[in-house]
């Protein structure tokens, strides 16, 4: 939690791993900016709706392939209809380098092409409950980053949404990575702390989370 002291990497299962501090402070405001042009367009930032009627309590927008409960389209059918904003070369790039540096190796990582992300943000109060990101033809690592207050990440096992997991902190700059045998791991939010980022991050509060997946889908 404390920005100045950036917590060890560690590797709670195999495939997972997490980078504290890995985003320097410029590009976490650059990430910051970019996320606030896509929150305002083509298709909004929002609670996405279930399919029960609820809301989720984090609010999502998305690049390249739009995600609802469970599926990816191109247009955003369950918000306004629009084709979501286009996945950006450098974010690829971004996503390729969190792969070579969490697992050293630099082959596979060039061969890393994610053409989804997923953009929440969490006020105070957001959370997100324990599940797994499956809606993928694809089992290649899904890239984590985080920018502004810190938050309990619970990280669990691929079998159930209960025990064995382990909780840690991501904090701004962050990054977490889980492929291979992580890939199908169920995970969560189970709290944020209010008041922990920087501000200098362009984030006077709240949490930014980006994740970078490889759908498997062509149109
Ligand atoms: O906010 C996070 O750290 C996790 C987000 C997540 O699991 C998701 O978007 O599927
Ligand atoms: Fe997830």
């Amino acid at each position: 939690m404390d920005a100045l002291i950036p917590a060890p990497p560690s590797r709670p299962a195999p495939g997972a791993v997490h980078l504290p501090g890995w985003l320097g402070l410029q590009e976490q405001r650059d990430l910051v900016s970019a996320c606030r042009a896509w929150a305002a367009g083509p298709v909004p930032l929002r609670h996405t709706k279930l399919p029960r009627g609820g809301v989720m309590s984090v609010q999502t927008v998305c690049l390249g392939w739009h995600w609802q409960p469970y599926r990816y389209t191109r247009t955003a059918d369950d918000v306004n209809g629009l084709r979501v904003a286009g996945f950006p070369e450098w974010l690829a790039r971004l996503g390729q380098r969190a792969l070579a540096d969490a697992y050293g190796d630099d082959a596979a990582a060039r061969e890393y092409e994610p053409d989804t992300a997923l953009i929440n943000f969490y006020d105070g109060s957001a959370r997100m409950g324990m599940h797994q990101d499956k809606d993928e033809r694809s089992a290649a690592p899904v890239v984590s980053l985080s920018i502004g207050d810190t938050c309990v990440f619970r990280f669990g096992n691929t079998e159930s949404r209960s025990r064995p997991y382990t909780d840690l902190h991501l904090s701004s700059g962050d990054l977490f990575v889980f492929g291979g045998p992580s890939r199908f791991a169920y995970h969560g939010v189970t709290k944020v702390f209010p008041g922990t980022g920087d501000p200098a991050t362009g984030m006077a509060s709240g949490r930014l989370n980006l994740t970078l997946r490889v759908t498997g889908l062509t149109d």
